[in-house]
């Protein structure tokens, strides 16, 4: 089974102009351009999603939301709606990162709701998850991720979960110096993909890309991406600057000897 390695980008608050996000795009663009080994894909701030999408969409790199509300339209104050993003051809939605969970309080209902309406409009999940401490036993590990993915995922839509993207980010990684230690975070991968299958079935849990995110950056992406289970990052701050991000896409090449 082959996964096309993942890299993105979410930009979180730190553009607050649509001319410095454009900017991004065009030079994501051209650093890019041949680039057919490893999908890269940039979650822009929300009020710099039309100008990106502009600028993307005849592109191979792949753009969407940081959020959406749970459901497709209507009064929801302040969200962004799945519909919209259908307009703008996005093919990526972020769900459940780290920071929605602590400072907005969403929780796995509400990522469930979000995750299967991502699915029904044909967009691709990007479902955050991870544990809160650093967890040295494996099965305690392992049952955190099982609870987790069984309140956000439903066996009974399978069917629909190949184009399911998991960010494993411990909370304790994210926003640091370091990222969580390379053999960690390939336990880790590898502890996920044994709840899918448990959970759903070896082929779909085969067909599922599982990328990290937490402090992600040029000089640690070779060995984070060092396994089978790790199919790509999701990088923050240390992408800022696009050349970096384009290091770290070189990495994860070196990693999986393109
Ligand atoms: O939250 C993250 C990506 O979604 C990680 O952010 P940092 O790389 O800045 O820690």
């Amino acid at each position: 089974m082959t996964r096309k390695p993942k890299v993105g980008i979410s930009m979180k608050l730190y553009q607050n102009l649509p001319e410095q996000a454009i900017e991004y795009a065009k030079i994501m663009k051209n650093l890019l351009l041949n680039e057919d080994a490893v999908e890269v894909f940039y979650l822009p701030t929300a009020t710099s999603l039309y100008p990106v999408a502009n600028e993307l969409n005849d592109s191979s790199i792949l753009y969407g939301s940081q959020n959406i509300a749970p459901e497709a339209n209507g009064a929801y104050t302040g969200e962004i709606s799945i519909e919209a993003l259908k307009e703008l051809n996005c093919s990526l939605v972020e769900i459940g990162h780290y920071e929605r969970r602590t400072i907005f309080q969403e929780n796995n209902k509400m990522i469930a709701d979000k995750i299967t309406l991502t699915l029904e409009y044909g967009l691709s999940p990007i479902l955050c998850l991870g544990e809160v401490t650093r967890q040295i036993d494996s099965v305690k590990l392992k049952s955190i991720f099982y609870d987790d993915l069984n309140e956000c995922l439903a066996a009974s839509k399978k069917n629909l979960y190949s184009s399911l993207i998991i960010a494993y980010e411990p909370f304790w990684a994210i926003g640091k110096e370091k990222a969580a230690d390379a053999d960690y975070v390939h336990r880790s991968h590898q502890l996920i993909r044994e709840c899918l299958t448990e959970l759903l079935d070896e082929t779909t849990a085969e067909l599922i890309t599982i990328i990290y995110g937490g402090s992600v950056s040029k000089n640690n992406a070779y060995q984070l991406t060092q396994h089978k289970d790790v199919d790509g990052l999701f990088v923050g701050r240390f992408g800022h600057d696009p050349n970096q991000l384009l290091s770290i896409v070189d990495e994860v090449k070196r990693a999986k000897k393109y």
